[in-house]
């Protein structure tokens, strides 16, 4: 059956720790293993890393860029690289590909967010094999995905994939970094999140050297992508054979279970596509409803506003200590919601002058987290 599969790679897999080079013969052993799939009839869209890294390689900087500027004229470099390289062996196997940079805003506009489905949509039925990355040269820092561990799992949240393969430097998921605790133990199937929160992971700092989010971005992508259905896998890029094994059933790599009740594509946009401009707290009453009942958010139940926002933004919904807990669209702006916070919604209308929705979010806008 044809099943629409979302790869990823970080820098770390694509080039030499030791010298920043290029890992050709894994970058060939990884198109070889796409161009398979794809003979099977699968859909594939390949996520690479590495603008930073090889630009860095062919301007001869022994180490990633901190001034944003900097980095973002080092991509542009090193994009066009990436993509001569790609498009060289995927030719000589004669796959097409395309060249799909993304920004944050692209997903955050409704109509963006659409035009960007429709685009991943005619490119994978033309047989296509898109190669995504983030397009760092124009991405502004209010503006960015920042790793593309989440970037891969909003696109492959976007397209409704069957599998994401989140391809790094080690083997799986560990309970702490293996590299800073060698007893390590290493974990094969997280079924839920709950699971996940128990377990406690220990995820360390920032990761290798040239990776970018560590194992933390790797976590709340696969978050994010088992919300929208998709099994997540993390496994070592060196093998990137392994794909095709754990598609037909090896154990290799951490497996996330997909959550066996998808949320709504326009619940997933609210959750992951938007960026939340403000939060609210909520008091204990105000959480119950929205979690254990399912209702809307009331202006009685919350605590406090923080942030500036517009009506039919997205804010975060947090407990009394700014645990996230929810997501939601607001049916007033953040001068409107001072006002009215803690009142019962009858008393809005006197409060502000003029009769708005009772809800502050509706259960159709509010999406747990
Ligand atoms: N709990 C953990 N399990 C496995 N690896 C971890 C963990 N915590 C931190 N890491 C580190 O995350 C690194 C991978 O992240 P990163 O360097 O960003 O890779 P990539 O470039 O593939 O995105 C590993 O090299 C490992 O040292
Ligand atoms: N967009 C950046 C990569 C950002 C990123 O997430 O890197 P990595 O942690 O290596 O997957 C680049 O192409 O260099």
């Amino acid at each position: 059956m044809t099943k629409t599969i979302v790869v990823k790679i970080g820098t770390s897999s694509l080039t030499q720790p030791e010298t920043g080079q290029l890992a050709l013969s894994t970058i060939a052993t990884l198109t070889e293993t796409l161009c398979n799939l794809r003979h099977q009839g699968h859909r594939v869209i390949l996520v690479s890393s590495g603008a930073v890294g090889v630009g860095c390689a062919r301007l001869g900087l022994t180490e990633r860029p901190k001034a944003i500027a900097l980095k973002q004229a080092v991509a542009a470099v090193g994009q066009g690289r990436l993509m001569r390289i790609y498009d060289d062996l995927f030719s000589t196997l004669n796959q097409p590909i395309a060249q799909v940079l993304l920004t944050r805003a692209d997903l955050v506009q409704r109509s963006r967010y659409l035009n960007a489905y429709n685009t991943f949509q005619e490119l994978l039925g033309l047989g296509v094999i898109p190669v995504v990355n983030e397009n760092d040269t124009v991405a502004v820092e209010e503006l960015k995905f920042g790793d593309n561990d989440t970037l891969s799992a909003l696109v492959a949240s976007l397209v409704e994939a069957d599998w994401l393969f989140l391809l790094t430097d080690v083997d799986r998921l560990y309970s702490a970094d293996p590299r800073t605790v060698p007893d390590a133990r290493p974990i094969s199937l997280i079924s839920n999140m709950k699971e996940l929160a128990e377990l406690q992971i220990q995820t360390g700092g920032q990761g290798s050297q040239w990776g970018t989010g560590g194992m933390v971005t790797k976590i709340s992508a696969a978050r994010i992508a088992i919300t929208a259905g998709v099994r997540t896998v993390i496994t070592q890029g060196r093998f990137p054979r392994n794909i095709e094994k754990i598609i037909q059933g090896e154990a290799i790599g951490t497996h996330f279970e997909p959550q066996p009740e998808p949320t709504s594509a326009r619940k997933r946009w609210i959750a992951y596509g938007l960026v939340p401009t403000g939060k609210l707290y909520l008091d204990d009453g105000a959480i119950n409803a929205i979690l254990q009942a399912g209702k809307s958010l009331l202006a009685a139940g919350i605590k406090a506003v923080e942030g500036e926002f517009e009506n039919q933004e997205a804010v975060q919904l947090c407990d009394r200590n700014g645990n996230e807990i929810a997501r939601g669209l607001v049916n007033y702006n953040s001068e409107d919601l001072e006002k009215i916070c803690g009142c019962h919604s009858r008393d809005i209308a006197g409060i502000l002058g003029y009769a708005g929705a009772e809800t502050v979010i509706h259960r159709d806008n509010l999406v747990l987290i």
